[in-house]
């Protein structure tokens, strides 16, 4: 028998507090001060809920704001950004998260969002709430001061900006190029507060930024920070934070730039996208080394009709898509083609997979067949999964999300 456990909306910023104290217990990390939490805790157009024991005590949280996701063809949809996930560690294994993801996905889907998207702090917690990894990124060393190939993209200049002028540029910035690159998505105004505050959270920490300018204006940033090393003078790493770019020489501009820096040693990055392609611009593409891959960003589908609606198709002969929702209603039976999607009611299906499958081919990351081969989707007609790596195929960069909440 399933307990039912008393999970609500928390809208009073006292609740929010107890509820963001829980969170950080879960991360092992104390509470955040009284500054901080007046400043950066939590802001007005966020979704916050706690759950609670019989005897009122709030054990666990989760919380989302609203973003723009982008999806293959360029187009945005509407999703829930969620984060502050954690049941205290007394209280785990009783059924609190998925009443508390159950009320989440509800509350999206009631607010007529297309999906929820995370971060995912462990590889097994969300599947089973039909999330799927959309997106993957490499990490990145680049040892300083490598050789440029003299055909390497290049056009244009970087200068540095303080905290005060990056809070100015950057936000649209990044909002525009995360627009150009499915996965990218919008930033709410208390993300960037908590990112680049002068006063903000991270306020004693050494944090650089830059912008690249092309040839039709800003097309990058990068932020940064150090590991300082052993010895002063040449020994530190720096540690890129943030980089996007909208063009490859906006990418060779910034990194050409990073690499540069006197008293470095190397530059690496945790995630860049898969198709950053920086090793083909260096004239020692060992200079270049990916020291592991891991997943980016999380996507869970909750009004199918609307995101398969939203994204741009592939030529090819259309296939019928089956798919099952892990915890709610049938998520029906779609026939998708260049012609766009339509729900196939009856029709027997060519392919098959739950929600947390179509994720990692929704946004481009993997192709239907690497599925299936996967055993993630199922084939029922010979020959429908390499027909439906031409429908989901969309021209355009690899799926990234560069955003970290
Ligand atoms: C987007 C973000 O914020 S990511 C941050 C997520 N938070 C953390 O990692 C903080 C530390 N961990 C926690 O707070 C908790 O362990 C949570 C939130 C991950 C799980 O909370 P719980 O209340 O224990 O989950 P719940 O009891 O609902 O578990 C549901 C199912 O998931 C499984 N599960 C839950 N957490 C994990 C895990 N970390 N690894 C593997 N399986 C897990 C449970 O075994 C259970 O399986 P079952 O249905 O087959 O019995």
């Amino acid at each position: 028998m399933s307990t039912v456990h008393d999970v609500r909306t928390l809208t009073d910023p006292a609740d929010r507090r107890a509820a963001s104290d829980v969170f950080h217990g879960t991360l092992h990390r104390g509470p955040v001060s009284d500054e901080v939490w007046e400043a950066h805790g939590q802001a007005a157009d966020e979704h916050w809920l706690g759950v609670y024991t019989a005897d009122g005590e709030i054990v666990g949280s989760a919380n989302s704001f609203p973003t723009r996701l982008t999806v293959p063809g360029g187009a945005g949809v509407a999703a829930a950004a969620v984060s502050g996930v954690g049941v205290r560690a007394d209280s785990t294994r009783a059924g609190r998260l998925t009443a508390l993801m159950r009320a989440q996905l509800s509350a999206v889907r009631d607010r007529g969002d297309t999906a929820a998207v995370l971060r995912a702090s462990e590889a097994a917690i969300y599947g089973r709430y039909g999330y799927g990894v959309a997106s993957r990124g490499d990490h990145v060393t680049v040892t300083a001061r490598p050789g440029w190939r003299p055909d390497a993209p290049a056009a244009g200049t970087v200068r540095m900006l303080d905290r005060a002028e990056a809070a100015k540029v950057l936000p649209d910035l990044q909002d525009r190029l995360a627009a150009g690159r499915p996965g990218g998505m919008t930033r709410t105004a208390r993300w960037w507060r908590r990112a680049i505050d002068p006063a903000g959270p991270a306020a004693g920490e050494y944090k650089a930024i830059a912008v690249h300018t092309g040839p039709d204006g800003d097309d990058g940033f990068a932020v940064w920070g150090v590991t300082e090393g052993d010895l002063p003078g040449g020994r530190d790493e720096i540690r890129i934070q943030q980089l996007w770019a909208g063009s490859p020489a906006a990418t060779a501009g910034l990194w050409r730039f990073l690499t540069g820096i006197d008293l470095a040693a190397a530059v690496s990055a945790w995630s860049r996208p898969l198709d950053e392609d920086l090793d083909l611009m260096l004239t020692d593409l060992r200079a270049h080394r990916v020291t592991g891959r891991s997943d980016d960003l999380w996507l869970r589908i909750v009004d199918v009709a609307g995101a398969l609606g939203a994204r741009a198709w592939g030529a090819g002969d259309p296939v019928v898509l089956r798919l099952h929702d892990p915890l709610f209603d049938d998520a029906g039976t779609w026939r998708i083609g260049p012609d766009g999607v339509a729900p196939a009611g009856d029709t027997l299906p060519d392919l098959e997979c739950g929600l947390e499958s179509l994720g990692p081919a929704f946004l481009g990351d993997r192709t239907p067949s690497a599925l299936a081969r996967g055993g993630r989707w199922t084939e029922h007609t010979l020959g429908a999964a390499a027909r439906a790596d031409a429908v989901f195929a969309v021209p355009g960069p690899a799926p990234w999300c560069g955003t970290f909440f």
